[in-house]
């Protein structure tokens, strides 16, 4: 295993080795304090141009599923069709694994997908640093190779035009309401849900005008990035709006773009939210829901129009977790009530939009 540095863009520098696939790599660190998940995590878009810390300490142990997929061209077991995060980084990356499911080693998955891990970093240090500084860029570079230092931007690069289809998928044709997914860079299970639930799914392009398609509600999915370089499609969600009052929900970039819609403002987390613990509460309840999340952005719920409300808050840190409009059936959240991975509590926001549809 060659040695590599990870350097912080403010000069911090953790040592340790490479696992996965050899090559120097930049991008924004972050971190996810779940304890399993790899396979799901690497393969979610929403990873895009980053650099994944695990924080749990030990990580490969229970191998990756096979790549396989099902009947309607779905992953079987993971998010995507192949891994999204820019490297992963972990501090003690298990060599030996063991899963009724495992099919190859994480190692092996990485660089047959040319995606560096680096193992043998102290993640809970590297973490502090984050949750002091915030999340910053960083580069790994091979300590043999010192002059190959790559750049990298994540600020104001669109990662979602670059992660979403490019043509209409049509899923479970002819089933019974028809329902238009935004692609933003959606994951595997959001689709699952869907089909699950007896729905039509015509996933469209992330700027995709579906404003005079024939369809009965609208789902807008997670993505990659900054929601403010996705105001095509905040104008178009905008068209729909004004033209009709037909269902609309929406997940993760779904709650950015739809409050956008609702006028509000975004701003960027210190550090994010990426784990499977965020404890959300329905506002105007006392029910508090254990939540997956992975998003660096927030809703400024103060700034949103006055037919707008919040629906779910943060209890860590009361940042916003998703809005509803007072009078249409238009709800979303900032959490991932689909998880994949992580717990399944909040699925019942897909029953939620079944109900509204079928009003
Ligand atoms: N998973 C997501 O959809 C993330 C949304 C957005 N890219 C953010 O980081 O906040």
């Amino acid at each position: 295993m060659r040695n590599v540095t990870l350097v912080l863009q403010d000069g911090t520098k953790f040592h340790g080795k490479s696992f996965g696939y050899d090559a120097p790599v930049a991008g924004e660190v972050v971190f996810n304090t779940a304890m399993m998940g790899y396979p799901e995590s690497l393969t979610d878009p929403s990873y895009a141009g980053q650099l994944v810390t695990l924080t749990f300490p030990l990580v490969g142990n229970y191998g990756v599923p096979p790549f396989t997929f099902t009947a309607d061209g779905l992953p079987t077991f993971m998010e995507s069709d192949h891994i999204h995060a820019s490297a992963v980084i972990v501090s003690d990356y298990s060599e030996q694994y063991s899963h009724w499911n495992a099919h190859e080693s994480l190692a092996d998955w990485l660089k047959r997908e040319h995606v560096p891990g680096i193992t043998g970093i102290d993640t809970r240090e590297l973490t502090k640093v984050l949750r002091e500084h915030g999340v910053m860029m960083g580069q790994i570079i091979f300590d043999d190779e010192p002059n190959n230092i790559p750049q990298a931007q994540y600020e104001g690069v669109n990662f979602v035009d670059r992660v979403s289809c490019k043509d209409i998928i049509k899923y479970n044709e002819g089933a019974g309401k028809r329902v238009v997914l935004v692609d933003c860079g959606v994951k595997a299970n959001i689709i699952r849900n869907l089909i699950e639930r007896g729905l039509e799914v015509v996933r469209v392009p992330w700027n995709y005008d579906y404003t005079g398609m024939e369809f009965d509600g609208l789902f807008l999915g997670n993505g990659p990035g900054d929601p403010d370089l996705c105001q095509e499609a905040v104008n178009i969600l905008r068209q729909q709006m004004n033209k009709s009052r037909k269902p609309i929900c929406g997940i993760c970039m779904g709650n950015q773009l739809m409050a956008k819609a609702g006028g509000a403002n975004i701003y960027k987390l210190k550090y994010g939210h990426r784990s499977h613990n965020q404890p959300v509460r329905m506002v105007g309840t006392d029910k508090c829901y254990v939540t997956s999340q992975n998003h660096g952005y927030a809703v400024d719920a103060s700034t949103l129009d006055k037919d707008w409300s919040e629906l779910f808050v943060n209890m860590n840190d009361g940042s916003n977790e998703g809005v509803r409009h007072n009078t249409n059936p238009w709800f979303t959240s900032q959490f991932h009530p689909e998880a994949c991975s992580g717990p399944v509590d909040t699925l019942f926001m897909f029953d939620l939009f079944v109900e509204k549809l079928t009003l």
